[in-house]
């Protein structure tokens, strides 16, 4: 992939749907569609997954023949350190409401080492092997190159795990980092960071409701408050997109883009 040392970042795509309906299937299009031109071109597809209410909203991808889940590899934006039976896991999260509902193999789907729950250094690092496994040699980057990355927005504007004023908002070597103080419960969590996040092909974030209306606004619209969010910004040639319905687009400046396939 060109480096975007040169190029300023592609402008975000905002797509704004009328019903959460509307926005499932279009979001199930979109991951189709970069499923298919990343196996296409290497025979594989990456992608990373955050909790929240994302999972849910990818059920238009079950039953969904054109999804080839077997050259799927997923990882987790983000995870809370937890056992991967405890309420509060992403990974128990993404598999009741998704994969334990389609053919995709477990080998495929990239969980924290539940060995390591106690020292979160050894945690990030071996998650961090665990990516540097997936990616190098194969994208020869030196970050990896993601597919995919979906994301939600949290209503103080964090992102996966990167909070409002957190030192980990300046992190640039690490891929994988860990905190033990997030202002929500749990507080001890692994994260990508902004370096990640930002080399992949495509991220998109998925925000409905009018609970995300506010912070939505100042995300896009006042991206110099520099929240974790507007922070969010894919080197070239990656592209940011945004999936929101009517009710999260209801206090938007910025103009809607046509959802074109
Ligand atoms: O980190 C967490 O504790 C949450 O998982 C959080 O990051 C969530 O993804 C956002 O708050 C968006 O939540 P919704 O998608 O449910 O609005």
């Amino acid at each position: 992939m060109a480096s975007g040392v040169h190029h300023p970042p592609n402008p975000p795509a905002l797509h704004s749907f009328q019903s959460a309906e509307l926005l499932v299937e279009s979001l199930a299009l979109f991951v189709v569609k970069a499923q298919k031109e990343a196996i296409d071109r290497k025979g594989r597809f990456t992608i990373a997954l955050s909790g929240g209410s994302l999972p849910k909203m990818l059920k238009g991808l079950i039953d969904n023949p054109a999804v080839k889940w077997d050259l799927w590899q997923v990882f987790y934006a983000d995870e809370r350190v937890v056992p991967l039976d405890d309420p509060d896991s992403n990974h128990l999260l993404c598999s009741q409401e998704l994969f334990s509902k389609v053919p995709i193999p477990k080998e495929n789907i990239h969980a924290i080492d539940v060995s390591l729950l106690d020292d979160l250094e050894e945690l990030s690092d071996a998650y961090e092997k665990e990516l540097i496994r997936e990616f190098a040699q194969k994208d020869a980057a030196r970050f990896p190159v993601f597919d995919l990355i979906l994301l939600g927005m949290g209503p103080d504007g964090h992102t996966a795990s990167l909070f409002p004023g957190h030192p980990l908002l300046t992190e640039e070597d690490r891929w994988v980092a860990y905190i033990e103080d997030s202002p929500k419960p749990p507080p001890k969590r692994i994260t990508f960071t902004y370096p990640v996040i930002n080399h992949a092909a495509r991220v998109a974030f998925v925000a409905a409701g009018a609970g995300k209306a506010d912070m939505l606004s100042k995300v896009l619209d006042h991206p110099e408050e520099g929240l974790p969010s507007s922070r969010v910004r894919p080197v070239y040639p990656g592209q940011l997109y945004w999936f929101v319905d009517a009710q999260a687009a209801a206090k938007l400046e910025l103009p809607p883009t046509d959802f074109k396939l």
